[in-house]
């Protein structure tokens, strides 16, 4: 039965910067800007002597099938750490990550592609490292293509696409073969209007397929009609974890004046 269980999660990231000298003495501090309401860093040595952003600070929750969960969170709030975390693109520093299930992300429109190669060969690809037979690579070629309407461009390296280009092929891919775990951040809105109608509907399709799906989004009315439950981020920490509607009133609810 798919699952993803996430435990005490902790996600860091060193600075090289020439200031991380000038940040040590902030260490085991929070770093807020001139805004109480804008986000704040959280600074730690490693057991390198590094200084390093503390972007995740202790995340848990489980998700089973049925449970379609919204990340919320102001901007820094660490949404798109979160997401590469359970996409295994990040390796936690504290705690753990379990998924159970096959796993698709629709997280950035360059990631798994080789821009070397042309689309119809990271197609291939993709069928290949997904362990696709033959006939079904050929299968998800034809519809990709079909989706994508690339024409010619298929046989051209992705690096020569534009961004729309490369938006459409990795849509057209993420969304051609179902996961069982889906994770996705907002950028599946992108594109022109026809563009987004038509991938709409490919997208309502793996979605409604999908068992579990994890959905990054500052759209509260996206997360209304996509999600059962809602995480709000706030500096690394869960805030709040809820019905939607209930965690959505409270994230939306004017903040008291300084
Ligand atoms: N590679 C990195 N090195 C240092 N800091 C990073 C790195 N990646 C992310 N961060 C920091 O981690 C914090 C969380 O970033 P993240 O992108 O997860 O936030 P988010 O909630 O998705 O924000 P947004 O809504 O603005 O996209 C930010 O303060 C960001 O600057």
């Amino acid at each position: 039965m798919p699952s993803v269980v996430v435990e005490k999660l902790q996600i860091s990231f060193p600075l090289y910067h020439g200031q991380s000298r000038s940040l040590k003495r902030h260490l085991g501090r929070s770093l807020s800007g001139i805004n109480g309401n804008s986000p704040t860093a959280h600074l730690a040595q490693d057991a390198r002597e590094r200084v390093v952003v503390e972007v995740l600070r202790g995340i848990d929750f489980t998700l089973r099938p049925g449970d379609r969960l919204g990340l919320i969170g102001g901007n820094g709030a660490g949404k798109t750490t979160l997401l590469r975390a359970l996409a295994g693109i990040y390796e936690p520093v504290g705690g753990r990550v379990r998924i159970e299930g096959t796993l698709g992300t629709l997280l950035d429109s360059s990631l798994g592609m080789n821009p070397e190669l042309s689309g119809q060969e990271n197609i291939r690809l993709r069928g290949l490292y997904s362990g696709l037979s033959r006939a079904q690579t050929a299968a998800v070629e034809r519809d990709v293509e079909e989706f994508a309407e690339l024409g010619s461009y298929m046989k051209m390296p992705i690096k020569a696409y534009s961004s729309g280009m490369s938006v459409r092929l990795a849509f057209g891919l993420a969304t051609a073969i179902a996961p069982q775990v889906l994770l996705m951040d907002e950028w599946f809105m992108a594109g022109d209007g026809a563009f987004r109608n038509k991938a709409r509907k490919r997208l309502e399709d793996i979605v409604g397929k999908a068992e579990i799906m994890v959905l990054s989004s500052h759209m509260p009315e996206v997360m209304r009609e996509w999600c059962t439950r809602v995480l709000w981020l706030e500096n690394g920490l869960v805030k709040m974890d809820g019905k939607p509607d209930d965690v959505l009133s409270a994230y939306l609810a004017p903040k008291p004046a300084l």
